[in-house]
């Protein structure tokens, strides 16, 4: 038997369904560059449209701080929706109130509706329950959907749970499923691969994670914050220096755990943050002080590939470099063709997670290759070091 309750048990035929999904795709020039996440939630849509369900949509876009911001709207994304769904999808430009509630109580089965991105509301991310209230009267049931934003207690993640009937969502169940099968019991050495440019949010997981890894390869922006962390000037470069310590007690727990620690020794740096900036390679100690890192360079992409030919799992979040601007994918490719064909050539499970990540890896042209690639990059993560997510763990409840 499952451990939540999922659409197989779920009534849902004319009844108001709030499906959370995660919509927080990749954007270039006002359009979704990478559609992975909305291509994953499209069994849960169209099983619930097919069994007439009215279907409102919630999720989330961006960081913004608790107000409207436009930058961080939903509704560029209700149009790339439609297309993947093959129905219409009908934006409402608030999650709450009285147009909210007209719009969901005036559809009709099969129907489905965005409402625009829930963190335009402070509640959200407080998981207020009078947020969630106000949330809940546009639904009968709960569906959730985002096991990509399911390491976040927000109302829309697992308050709403508390208040409406809540079931998992095909994409939830399928990310579980495939995160048990390949992760459950991972073969040894194992080694995980984190970089991208969420530092703050995902560094206090390296600490618990160490202890179940033999080796954690650091690039992209969270490999600057150590090099900081160890007294290198790192000039312009992305970097959180006040996680100097946080990074220092990480380095610390490695070590005591056995965990090898692999940091970049040689970066690709450039003095804009644009396509074919004029760039050049340098030992990371070295970085020009009107300059920033935007990858990592040869010499560390062959110590990464080492320890990729020395894995028999592998764990990769976050992108090596600013992979988005040519030529800075280049160290995210090239570790991308490694491990796929080390995946291919057996004896290596490959698995990838998160937004950015995914991006990469169809950029490289090998997501077929890995394994498994989730849609979820600090979610996966947290799974990883066996914590409950608020968000699953919440169903499991309900
Ligand atoms: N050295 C760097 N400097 C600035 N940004 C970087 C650097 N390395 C990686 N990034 C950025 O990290 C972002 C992805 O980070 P993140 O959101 O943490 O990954 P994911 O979505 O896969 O979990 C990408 O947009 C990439 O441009
Ligand atoms: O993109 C996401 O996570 P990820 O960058 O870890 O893959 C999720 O949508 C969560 O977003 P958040 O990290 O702003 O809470």
């Amino acid at each position: 038997m499952a451990a939540f309750r999922t659409l197989d048990d779920a009534d849902v035929k004319g009844k108001r369904v709030l499906v959370r999904v995660d919509l927080n795709v990749p954007m270039q020039d006002g359009k979704v560059s990478d559609a992975t996440r909305i291509e994953r939630v499209r069994p849960t849509i169209t099983e619930l449209a097919d069994k007439g369900a009215r279907i409102i949509l919630l999720a989330h876009f961006g960081r913004p701080k608790g107000a409207p911001d436009q930058q961080y709207s939903l509704k560029p994304i209700a149009e790339t929706a439609a297309g993947i769904f093959g129905r219409p999808v009908a934006f409402v430009d608030d999650c709450i109130g009285d147009t909210a509630e007209a719009s969901a109580n005036a559809i009709e089965g099969g129907d489905i509706l965005l409402f625009e991105n829930t963190r335009f509301h402070k509640g959200e991310e407080q998981n207020d329950p009078e947020f969630a209230k106000a949330l809940a009267k546009s639904g009968d049931i709960f569906v959730n959907d985002a096991f990509s934003a399911a390491h976040r207690a927000h109302t829309s993640t697992e308050g709403l749970a508390h208040l409406l009937p809540a079931y998992a969502g095909r994409t939830m169940q399928a990310e579980l499923d495939a995160l048990e099968k390949g992760l459950g019991s991972p073969e040894k050495p194992v080694v995980a691969i984190v970089g991208g440019a969420k530092v703050s949010t995902k560094i206090d997981l390296l600490q618990n994670l160490v202890t179940r890894v033999d080796a954690l390869v650091i690039g992209g922006g969270m490999a600057n914050t150590f090099l900081a962390a160890q007294g290198v000037d790192v000039a312009k470069s992305l970097c959180e220096h006040d996680l100097a310590d946080t990074a220092k007690t990480i380095l610390a727990a490695a070590e005591k755990a056995g965990c090898a620690i692999v940091l970049p020794t040689d970066a690709v740096v450039a003095r804009e943050f644009k396509a074919n900036a004029a760039n050049e390679v340098v030992p990371v100690d070295s970085v020009p002080a009107d300059a920033m890192i935007l990858d990592v360079g040869p010499d560390t992409v062959k110590a990464v590939n080492q320890w990729i030919d020395k894995a028999k799992t592998l764990v990769w979040n976050g992108p090596l470099g600013a992979f988005e601007i040519a030529p800075f994918d280049k160290a995210t490719v090239a570790a991308a063709h490694h491990a796929a064909e080390r995946t291919k050539a057996g004896g290596l499970v490959s698995i990838a997670g998160g937004g950015d990540t995914v991006s990469a890896l169809n950029h490289a042209g090998v997501e077929e290759a890995f394994t498994y690639v989730s849609t979820a990059g600090g979610a996966f993560l947290e799974w990883m070091e066996g914590k409950d997510l608020p968000g699953v763990l919440v169903l499991k409840q309900a």
